[in-house]
């Protein structure tokens, strides 16, 4: 929109046609204003929903928290048709960490995870600590070509910008943005205000990422990549209180490695930390996916089942019992194991979990424990349940 504004210009017309003429020139200059204003106002609304924006990213708290905010949010805020996010996971540690935290990736179609910088698209050359950020990418979509940031493009996409997320001299990944508008993103564009939105974006990605890791550090074991006891002890009071809600069993089993001392004397110590890896891995593979492992320390591990009596725990333990035993573990080429377990089963039964969390928890260990006990002192190689009283 362009407005011509008649300047004041000396006028030896006659007084009416003079007061006419300044009349049209105030007119004139009231639209003018009205329109600067409108643009003001716009602006600043634009500038307060970005603002709005940038406290919801920083105050984001976990990883899905703050991608699921900028997937609902910027389309909204930005007016555009897409926005997706590529990540570059190397090793796939974001990926391996996020989805043992829970994250459940197919809530966010739109997030990409690439293994290497270059796949991004960006001309990048020769990097070294002095080489500036690449600028952003801007022009007409062409869906052969950005067929990896926009894997379920809009219909009508027409223009997009695929701007680099950069922390520390380094490109994380790319936050692309794409548009129904062919004028929306122009080679020509300035993209500073693009670019400051990602630099938030990149702070924001890093740190969650980073709080994720640790997260995930401080609550597995590291040796067998189970979780550890802390998070178990965490996790069964809040299955306790969940059961007694919801009104059904948990159970819980302590699995313990026959001789694992003789293990150690026979392989050495690092034979006997693979024999652990590999019994965390069978376990595992007994278990569903809502069950919980953890190695409560040394050769001992703990299962709690949710939603699970006496009976099909102790079928579960039989199962894993029967998986360590029927095939030996092979060290190396030349070196195979003959591997047994002894566990104890107990259960919670919903009706019968009164009293402090805290104390019902202590008593469903204590009594797992005493039926390990029981299984060793039994022979070895076997799966006795605590039977209630
Ligand atoms: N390799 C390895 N050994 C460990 C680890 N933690 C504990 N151990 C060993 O596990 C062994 C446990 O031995 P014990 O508690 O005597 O029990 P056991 O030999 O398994 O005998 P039973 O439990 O009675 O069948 C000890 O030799 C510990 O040194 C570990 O992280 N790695």
């Amino acid at each position: 929109m362009t407005h011509t504004v008649t300047g004041a210009m000396p006028s030896h017309a006659d007084p009416a046609t003079r007061a006419s003429e300044l009349a049209a020139e105030n007119q004139a200059l009231r639209a003018r204003m009205a329109y600067l204003l409108e643009q003001a106002e716009r602006n600043h609304s634009i500038m307060c929903r970005h603002q709005a924006f940038d406290l919801d990213i920083v105050g984001a708290g976990t990883f899905p928290e703050l991608v699921g905010t900028i997937f609902r949010n910027l389309p909204v805020i930005s007016e555009l048709e897409s926005v997706t996010l590529t990540l570059i996971d190397e090793d796939a540690d974001i990926r391996t960490v996020m989805g043992k935290l829970g994250v459940v990736f197919a809530d966010f179609p739109h997030l990409i995870f690439v293994e290497q910088v270059d796949e991004l698209g960006f001309d990048l050359g020769r990097r070294n600590a002095s080489t500036p950020a690449p600028k952003p990418l801007l022009g007409m979509y062409d869906p052969a070509r950005h067929a990896l940031p926009f894997p379920n493009a809009p219909a009508g996409l027409q223009s997009v910008a695929l701007v680099p997320l950069m922390r520390n001299k380094r490109i994380i990944g790319c936050l692309n943005l794409g548009s129904v508008d062919p004028t929306r993103f122009t080679p020509s564009l300035g993209t500073d205000f693009i670019e400051h939105m990602a630099s938030i974006i990149a702070i924001c990605l890093e740190n969650v990422i980073s709080n994720e890791m640790l997260k995930y550090i401080g609550l597995t074991d590291s040796l067998t990549g189970v979780y550890n006891r802390r998070y178990l002890d965490r996790r069964l009071l809040e299955e306790i209180a969940r059961a007694r809600r919801q009104r059904y069993p948990i159970s819980l089993m302590f699995i313990d490695i026959d001789h694992f001392k003789r293990v150690n004397d026979t392989v050495g110590h690092q034979g006997g930390d693979d024999v652990l890896r590999e019994v965390a891995g069978r376990i595992k593979d007994e278990l569903r996916l809502s069950d919980a492992l953890a190695r409560f320390g040394g050769e001992e591990f703990v299962v709690l089942l949710i939603d699970a009596d006496l009976d099909s725990a102790a079928f579960v333990a039989e199962r894993i019992r029967a998986s360590v035993a029927g095939t030996l573990i092979g060290l190396t080429q030349e070196v195979r194991l003959s591997v047994t377990v002894s566990i104890g089963v107990a259960c919670l039964d919903p009706d019968q979990a009164v009293g402090e969390p805290e104390l019902v928890a202590r008593d469903l260990l204590a009594r797992a424990d005493g039926a390990l006990y029981q299984a060793k002192e039994g022979g070895r190689n076997r799966v006795i349940r605590h039977l209630p009283a």
